[in-house]
């Protein structure tokens, strides 16, 4: 990553035109992973050109694997089948992504090779137990630093067992470990959810020609078949759109279209929460691509009012509290949330982060262990950190452009994970923001 960035932030004008956000991480990230394992060359469209995604593509590419760059957004990849990666001669560098190491923790442990995964300071903080766990009962041997954060050290073993594995989170990333173990193991790979997560795995399983049985809050499949090369249509990150969703609706005078979104239903809580509060935001051009919803979002100012968050949301719009808490700091009345405990395991503790820093600005938030209750009102300028967390530092540009003064965002570089042109995409929209020099 590059050095510390600091961003100077709002007030800004009114948000108008239209915007087309970077490739779906989550899916970008699976679409590397599954085209390297496929027979045959895949082509992925509307690849996600950011720091965590190119960390998947460089472990893959030290793995053997041939992945073209023909133009931006584009990747060829040439499968080299299920058993065809190369041992690493070196640790593989997941850099701050948590998608890319718990994935892999589990694709990496039907290997007949050993492999190490490594993290910046962020993911080296992040739990691991919760794939660690589930990967040993299918007879993986992988060893973590003290607590069980990484590094892994995952060694080879071909024959694993399949598991009928009941997590006690929800959640996507521990979810795809098992799956893609269980492309390994012998007999039928079954994870149950106490609430829906994503389910992009399962879908390109499903695309790639493996058969995998899926419905809300449960997947299964058996190991032993292979996986075709296919082309992959990336749609636009919902979780990118959702800074624009919040500050075209907080900002008078503003309408935006955001194209070509990504709608899984499994992602837009965000959608409902903002609706919840009296956001103007209407899905148009509905179509799917590459066996995914997507629509253009277009989104007006309306005045917000706070709520009570309805808990079965958060597994919908787990990447999007930090937009919801700028949202609810500047909404009429009070917002409540409870049952998100697992912001505080994200690149930072997403709780913590938004209390201390919209307080710095004014707002009223009272920190509970799994969730926040924000008074909404005014905020004035100020100085605030965004503890290297990509989307504490763009929820915090959101929340600068109805600021009375100018904001000072601490430590931006780690936006270059999820979306690299953010500073200048949310300028040309009419934000406030721009580099301190
Ligand atoms: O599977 C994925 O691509 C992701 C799952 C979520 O994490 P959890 O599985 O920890 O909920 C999410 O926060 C992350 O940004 C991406
Ligand atoms: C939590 C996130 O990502 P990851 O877990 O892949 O680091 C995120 O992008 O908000």
């Amino acid at each position: 990553m590059a050095g510390r960035q600091d961003w100077l932030a709002g007030p800004g004008g009114a948000l108008r035109g239209e915007i087309r956000v970077p490739g779906d991480k989550s899916v970008s990230h699976r679409a590397i992973m599954l085209a390297a394992l496929a027979d045959g060359c895949s082509r992925i469209e509307g690849f996600l050109e950011g720091e965590d995604t190119l960390a998947t593509v460089a472990i893959f590419r030290r793995m053997g694997v041939d992945i073209g760059a023909p133009s931006p957004g584009e990747r060829i990849v040439r499968g080299v089948g299920l058993h065809g990666l190369r041992a690493p001669q070196e640790p593989l560098d997941c850099g701050n992504s948590g998608t890319a190491m718990r994935l892999l923790a589990g694709l990496l442990a039907g290997q007949s090779f050993d492999s190490t995964l490594v993290g910046d300071a962020s993911l080296s903080r992040r739990p691991m137990r919760r794939v660690i766990e589930p990967l040993a009962r299918m007879g993986a041997r992988i060893e973590a630093g003290e607590g069980g954060f990484p590094p892994l050290t995952i060694r080879g073993k071909n024959d694993l067992q399949s598991i009928d594995f009941n997590n006690e989170i929800a959640s996507a990333q521990v979810k795809s470990a098992v799956l893609l173990a269980g492309l390994y193991g012998r007999g039928e790979t079954r994870v149950r959810e106490p609430r829906p997560s994503r389910d992009y795995t399962e879908r390109m399983l499903a695309a790639f020609g493996w058969p995998v049985r899926f419905r809300t809050g449960e997947a299964a499949l058996e190991g032993g078949h292979r996986l075709r090369a296919t082309e992959v249509r990336v749609p636009a990150d919902f979780s990118s759109a959702a800074f624009f969703l919040v500050a075209a609706s907080l900002v008078p005078g503003s309408e935006l279209l955001l194209r070509g979104v990504g709608m899984n239903p499994r992602r837009t809580g965000l959608l409902a929460a903002l609706r919840a509060m009296g956001a103007d935001i209407r899905v148009e051009a509905e179509g799917r691509q590459g066996g995914e919803p997507v629509a253009d979002l277009r989104v007006r100012h309306a005045p917000l009012h706070g709520i009570e968050l309805d808990e079965a949301l958060v597994p919908d719009m787990i990447d999007e509290f930090p937009a919801l808490f700028a949202a609810a700091a500047l909404a009429r009345g009070r917002t409540v949330v409870r049952g998100a405990a697992e912001l505080r395991v994200k690149e930072s503790d997403r709780i913590a982060a938004m209390a201390s820093a919209l307080r710095a600005l004014g707002a009223r938030v009272e920190e509970r262990p799994d969730g926040a209750v924000i008074e909404g009102g005014r905020l004035h300028g100020g100085d605030v950190d965004s503890l290297g967390d990509h989307r504490v530092a763009m929820s915090l540009a959101v929340a600068a452009q109805l600021a009375d003064g100018e904001v000072r965002i601490r430590d931006c570089a780690n936006v270059a994970t999820s979306f690299p042109d953010f500073a200048g995409l949310a300028a040309a929209a009419g934000f406030g923001l721009r580099p301190a020099g």
